[in-house]
């Protein structure tokens, strides 16, 4: 009985739902073209973090070389995009790596990306709360926290600046109000708010360009002392000048906080059967969107390490200081309204996803049923009530930036590293449609009635990916995962490394030879030559290397971080067994 219950929860956890097929090419509701896709991913991916990344990463993470940080972070984020250009090409259906999961390797990572992708957005909420109240800080003239602030007037109520917090806190809650009446969903306010956002930090990088000085790259221990910032224990640390002045840990360090910045393009797959021809549209819309934020990141901050020397940023400084320092009070308040359009846009495109994620883990039985109800059309959406106004704000106000910023993106690198293992994976299984009946699908697959042999894993007979040649793709991709973690963990200790400690280096070496050996094994199997309009290229290699510079980087969050991701995860484990279980085992 006990033994029954196991193996169907077993089973449980790694079955694969069949979805309905996907609304056809010439529905009506199909409206969104290749334009309005790039708008929504550009909408969504440029958001605050720009913003106030300045303070958090400038002033003391990389100094200049916040440059090379988001180089780095939007590396990280092309490898992803192409995963997901390919994933949803072939999973044509409105959904996220939520659901990619589910119907490529089954219900156990199908939860764990949920619920990531349900802590991205709750910390996400938080950061715009926190950067709202140093938005509204900045438009009221606060003068407390920052020095840069001397120019800016006074006269605003006391009440609104010493309690920025809980005036956000509704701000953002009547916002998420507002949504109720779908205007969010228009395109035409998606649009705008996007084109502002561009000329804004369009305008900040041809700033860049005018009032530049490249000495603000090479800065050294004799400027610091004529800026008068000769009491470090005020000051904190300023690094030894130059353009990486906190070395290269710094720049690691800053890329992983830097790729918050780019986590937003995943959201086109949300409205998949929305597009017009969705099987190119939407491969070329992601990678569009990417390269522009891509752009627009690197130039805004070459334009603001240019401007202003790193050690004016303090934590908490934001983007439109710069204009202060370089004595352009106007540009500020410009640049200030880019923030606030900025604001708006992250809090409206975060309800579309976040709401489709919890709905669709509700109904496959992950969450509690009444979380369903998000998507019924009434005015108060359970959940999301709970998450923006309940748990966000409380994260708000006890978390530091740092801290939120790095939890909304290891749930994301996370998922990007699962999304490149799927790409793997379906890349090398039997031919098998998603949607269609269950039993229509075990006939596809056949009885797999081949036998593994040492031979057969370097060369396998068939020329088609058979039952046999996907099982050992698909364990070679759980054992590759391990040990790329495992190299990530040793590689973190670079330090050590670099003295030449012959342990840890035998170790590095013995990883590199079995990563290297079950990489050749999984080239070597037969490859599905379904035609796809986007396929990862250089095949197993490009998703490797995505998983491992997402592992990488995650490797760069503090250990309270990691602790903090812990508890969410303990939880969302004690959630899915209280409940969930229940329903693997009884249904
Ligand atoms: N799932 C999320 N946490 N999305 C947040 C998107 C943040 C956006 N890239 C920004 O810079 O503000």
């Amino acid at each position: 009985m006990l033994c029954q219950a196991l193996r169907r929860f077993g089973q449980k956890l790694v079955r694969r739902p069949m979805l309905k097929e996907p609304v056809a090419e010439n529905d009506p509701r199909r409206s969104l073209s290749t334009l309005n896709l790039v708008a929504l991913g550009v909408g969504s991916t440029v958001g605050v973090g720009v913003y106030v990344l300045v303070g958090e990463v400038a002033a003391s993470q990389a100094g200049p070389s916040i440059v090379i940080c988001f180089l780095a972070a939007g590396l990280s984020s092309m490898l992803a995009v192409l995963c997901y250009a390919e994933i949803s090409a072939r999973v044509p259906h409105s959904g996220s790596a939520y659901l990619y999961s589910h119907v490529t390797i089954g219900e156990l990572w199908a939860f764990i990306t949920g619920w990531n992708f349900i802590l991205s957005y709750v910390a996400g909420t938080a950061i715009v709360i926190q950067a709202g109240t140093l938005a509204f800080d900045i438009l009221l003239g606060n003068q407390n926290s920052h020095t840069l602030h001397e120019s800016i007037t006074q006269q605003v109520p006391r009440v609104l600046v010493e309690h920025p917090n809980f005036f956000v806190v509704s701000f953002v809650y009547f916002l998420i109000e507002l949504q109720t009446l779908r205007f969010s969903q228009s395109f035409m306010v998606t649009k705008v708010i996007t084109l502002v956002k561009l000329l804004v930090l369009g305008f900040v990088i041809i700033s860049g360009f005018i009032k530049g000085d490249l000495h603000n790259w090479k800065l050294t221990e004799k400027d610091f002392l004529k800026a008068g910032l000769n009491d470090t224990s005020t000051l904190g640390h300023m690094g030894s000048g130059g353009f990486a002045p906190f070395g290269f840990k710094g720049i690691l360090r800053g890329a992983a906080a830097c790729f918050y910045a780019f986590i937003g393009f995943d959201s086109i797959v949300t409205r998949v059967e929305e597009a017009r021809n969705p099987q190119h549209s939407i491969p070329m819309s992601i990678v569009i969107s990417l390269f522009i934020c891509f752009f627009l990141y690197f130039g805004v901050s070459v334009a603001l390490t240019l401007m202003v020397p790193y050690y004016q940023f303090q934590r908490g400084s934001t983007l439109p200081e710069a204009f202060l320092h370089i004595g352009w009070a106007p540009a500020y308040y410009v640049v200030a309204f880019g923030f606030l359009c900025s604001l708006l846009a992250n809090v409206l495109g975060f309800m579309v996803p976040i709401h489709q994620v919890i709905y669709r883990m509700a109904q496959d039985d992950f969450l509690f049923p009444a979380l369903a109800r998000v998507q019924t059309g009434t005015c108060t959406p359970l959940m999301a009530n709970v998450i923006f106004g309940i748990i966000a704000p409380i994260m708000a106000f006890f978390f530091g930036l740092t801290d939120l910023l790095d939890l909304s993106s290891i749930g994301i690198l996370l998922t990007h590293s699962l999304v490149a293992i799927y790409v793997l994976i379906c890349r090398y299984q039997p031919e098998r449609r998603n949607w269609g009946n269950e039993s229509e699908m075990q006939e596809e697959n056949g009885p797999a009635a081949e036998r593994l042999t040492l031979q057969g894993l370097l060369f396998p007979c068939s020329p088609n990916p058979t039952p046999l040649s996907g099982w050992v793709v698909h364990v070679c991709s759980s054992l590759l995962a391990l040990l790329l973690t495992l190299l990530c963990l040793v590689l973190a200790q670079w330090p050590v490394l670099l003295s030449g400690d012959p342990v840890w280096i035998s170790v590095v070496v013995v990883l590199l030879v079995l990563i290297i050996g079950i990489t050749v094994v999984i080239w070597r199997q037969p490859q599905s030559s379904s035609p796809l309009p986007c396929k990862v290229p250089a095949l197993p290699l490009l998703p490797l290397l995505s998983i491992f510079v997402d592992v990488y980087l995650m490797m760069q969050m503090t250990g309270g971080t990691w602790a903090q991701f812990s508890v969410w995860m303990l939880i969302g484990f004690a959630v899915y067994l209280a409940y969930g279980i229940q329903y693997s085992l009884f249904t």
